[in-house]
C-alpha cells in the first residue's frame, strides 16, 4: 500500500487518514493514561493553554513534558504515570512533538495517535475501516526520528496482513537517539523504566482516535473490532 511518511514541517493540505506517531513518549504516555482511568485527553498547543483549560474546567488535570512545573499534575513519563489513579478524569496534554503533530492534522477526517504499545490494535482498526493509504506523521526530529519511523513502518506492514516480526522494528527504536537520550538522563521528567515501557509491543488492546469536540482536539481510546481471518 502506498503510505506516506512525513515530518510535521512537511505536512501540506489535509490527508484523508493520518496516523500520528510518537513512541517516546507522548503516545505511550497517552495509552498509559487511558489504562489508569483517564476518560479523554484534550491536546493543547501551549503550556499556558493547557493550564488555562485545566483552570476553567473543574476536575481536569494537566500534563506536560520536561520537568515538573507548578499547576501541572503529571509529566510525560510512562514510568511515573503508571501508578497514578486518574479514574474518570479529563487530562490536558502538551508535549514538544506528539501533541504538536496531532494538532497539525486535527482537520483530517480520521486521525489516530499511536506508538508501539498500541501498534497492532491501530493496524487492525485501520484494516477494519478499509482505510487505504495512510499519512504517517513521524513527529520526532523533524520526521527523522528512527523510533517513530520504525513504529510507522511496522504499523504499515501489519496493515498489509500476515505475520510481521516486531523485533527488528523494536531494535531500531531501542537504538534510536531518543532512547539513548532518555536512558542517559538527558530528558527531564524521566523514570528509568521509560524506554522499556515505550517498547512494550501491543501492551494495550485499544487504538486512540483524535476528534474535534466543540473547539477542542480530544483523544479517546477506541475498541478494535475483530478482523475476519480472510483479511488478516
Ligand atoms: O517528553 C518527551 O519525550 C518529548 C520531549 S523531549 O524531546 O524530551 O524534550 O516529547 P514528545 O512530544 O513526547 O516527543
Ligand atoms: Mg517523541
Amino acid at each position: 500500500m502506498d503510505h506516506h511518511f512525513v515530518g510535521i514541517p512537511e505536512l501540506t493540505g489535509v490527508p484523508r487518514v493520518a496516523v500520528v506517531i510518537d513512541v517516546m513518549r507522548a503516545f505511550t504516555v497517552a495509552a498509559w493514561a487511558f489504562s489508569r482511568g483517564v476518560e479523554r485527553i484534550v491536546l493543547a498547543s501551549t503550556e499556558s493553554e493547557a493550564l488555562a483549560l485545566k483552570e476553567s474546567h473543574s476536575g481536569w488535570l494537566a500534563l506536560k513534558d520536561g520537568a515538573p512545573a507548578a499547576g501541572f499534575d503529571a509529566v510525560n513519563s510512562p514510568g511515573l504515570l503508571r501508578s497514578c489513579d486518574f479514574a474518570g478524569r479529563t487530562l490536558v496534554q502538551k508535549t514538544t512533538a506528539g501533541t504538536v503533530g496531532a494538532l497539525a492534522v486535527a482537520n483530517t477526517p480520521l486521525v489516530l495517535c499511536a506508538s508501539f504499545v498500541v501498534a497492532g490494535p491501530t493496524a487492525r482498526f485501520l484494516q477494519s475501516r478499509d482505510a487505504g493509504p495512510v499519512t504517517f506523521v513521524v513527529t520526532g526530529e523533524g520526521g527523522r526520528a528512527d523510533e517513530d519511523m520504525a513504529c510507522a513502518e511496522y504499523i504499515g506492514e501489519c496493515m498489509a496482513g500476515g505475520d510481521v516480526e516486531a523485533a527488528p522494528y523494536l531494535h531500531r527504536a531501542r537504538t534510536s537517539r531518543a532512547a539513548a537520550d532518555l536512558a542517559g538522563g538527558l530528558r527531564s521528567g524521566y523514570h528509568p523504566d521509560d524506554v522499556d515501557l515505550c517498547l512494550e509491543i501491543d501492551r494495550f488492546p485499544f487504538a486512540m482516535m483524535a476528534r474535534q469536540e466543540e473547539s477542542l482536539t480530544v483523544l479517546r481510546p477506541v475498541a478494535v473490532p475483530d478482523i475476519p481471518p480472510r483479511i488478516r
